[in-house]
């Protein structure tokens, strides 16, 4: 996982030059909308060249450039956690046109902006506790999407070549690349449509990489959210996305024959059915067993694709977990909620787990599946950060 949560050892010793950047974090806290504001309003009258490189109506991601770069301040002291979280930031901004040149913009109006609203902690020590924190991070990220664009474009255009609506409201959506794009089961994408440029949302791919190299995805049109509607609703065949690089570590380890645990919930399901599809490429019997939960059995879109998949393949069980009602009208159908179903089907101390679906899910998933012994190392999961915006 490319998050910084937990990065510092409690018991690491404090740089000076962490403990000034976090009096000037710990200041602005309180005011973190207006620095926010400052910030960007600074970088775009100083620089209305780079307005371009961000989305038209900046509400839904208008703070997360400017939350990373704390977020890496924050971290300054960890090299190795630090240098993965900037370096997959370095290749993920590939896609948004950002060049080195670009840079030292951000890192003035960083600094204008902390200036501003940390009086009580700014000063020339301060100051220059953050210049050095700020050329570290970039150089960190100009660094990697250098490196990156040696084996890989910046993007992908992709074309739509099908479009199922599976519900009034999800829809399975299948890509043809215009040139290879190799990732493993379990990762996930960004993707743009060409009807809100420049606004990004990442989706998991829902099968292990194909011999005709499509790629599909399931969405699911939320409220308020723009790409997961116009995906649903009117993304057709001929339609060209662009996608960004594969990224997420929610990948199979194949040097184990140890059983997997999958929870899947919602179009969560998704990568789990990737990950089934992996298991079985590699020819290696696994025990692999899967909670496919939803909030009816209306809900469960992708139930007869799990079914299929479970008669193919003795060692898959697929069990249906429903919040209301009877789950699939199935034997082994459970009428509750997921996390529970699961510590009742324990123990899993031996199975490495994988869960996907709404943060929620993710962080009651993780506290059952402690809960039932399973160690927090064998437990995988996207980063619930990068996970926010996803369904929108
Ligand atoms: N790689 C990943 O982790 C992926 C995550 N997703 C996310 O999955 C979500 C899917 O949304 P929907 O289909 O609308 O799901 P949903 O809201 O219908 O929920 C699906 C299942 O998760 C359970 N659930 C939801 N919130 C929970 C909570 N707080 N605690 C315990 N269980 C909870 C529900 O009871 C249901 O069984 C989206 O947020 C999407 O971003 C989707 C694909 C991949």
């Amino acid at each position: 996982m490319e998050s910084l949560v937990s990065a510092v050892s409690p018991d690491a010793p404090e740089s000076a030059d962490a403990a000034l950047i976090r009096r000037t974090l710990a200041e602005i806290e309180p005011v973190s909308d207006k620095v926010t504001s400052y910030f960007y309003a600074m970088l775009f009258v100083q620089h209305p060249d780079l307005r371009a490189l961000f989305p038209a109506a900046m509400d839904t991601q208008r703070d997360r450039l400017f939350k990373a770069l704390l977020t890496a301040a924050r971290h300054i002291d960890d090299s190795d956690r630090l240098t993965a979280y900037l370096s997959h930031l370095g290749r993920g901004h590939r896609k948004y046109g950002t060049l080195p040149d670009h840079y030292p913009a951000v890192g003035e109006s960083l600094l204008g902006a902390l200036a501003r609203y940390a009086t009580l902690s700014w000063g020339p020590e301060t100051e220059a506790a953050w210049v050095r924190a700020y050329t570290a991070i970039s150089q960190i990220m100009i660094d990697a999407a250098a490196e990156n664009e040696a084996v890989a474009p910046a993007w992908w255009q992709a074309e739509v070549v099908s479009h199922e609506l599976r519900t009034p409201d999800i829809a399975v959506v299948t890509v043809r690349p215009d040139q290879p794009y190799p990732f493993r089961a379990g990762q996930y994408t960004s993707l743009e449509t060409p009807w809100w440029p420049r606004v990004w949302r990442h989706y998991s791919f829902a099968s292990a990489p194909r011999s005709d190299g499509l790629l599909s995805f399931h969405i699911k049109a939320v409220p308020a959210g723009w790409v997961s509607n116009v995906l649903v609703h009117r993304a057709r065949p001929g339609d060209v996305l662009r996608l960004g690089g594969p990224v997420g570590s929610m990948t199979v380890d194949h040097t184990t024959r140890d059983g997997l645990l999958c929870v899947g919930g919602g179009t969560g399901i998704a990568p789990i059915k990737a990950l089934i599809e992996d298991v079985a490429t590699h020819g290696v019997r696994r025990r692999v067993e899967v909670f496919y939960g939803a909030r009816s059995d209306h809900d469960l879109y992708d139930m007869d694709t799990m079914l299929r998949l479970e008669s193919s393949y003795p060692w898959l069980q697929v069990r249906p977990v429903v919040s209301t009602g009877p789950a699939a009208g199935r034997a082994n159908g459970v009428t509750g909620e997921l996390p529970d179903a699961v510590r009742q089907y324990g123990p899993w101390q031996e199975f490495d787990a994988y869960l996907s679906g709404p943060p929620g899910l993710i962080r009651s998933g993780v506290v059952a599946l402690v809960g039932a012994g399973v160690p927090t190392g064998r437990i995988r999961h996207d980063s619930v950060d990068e996970l926010v915006p996803v369904g929108e």
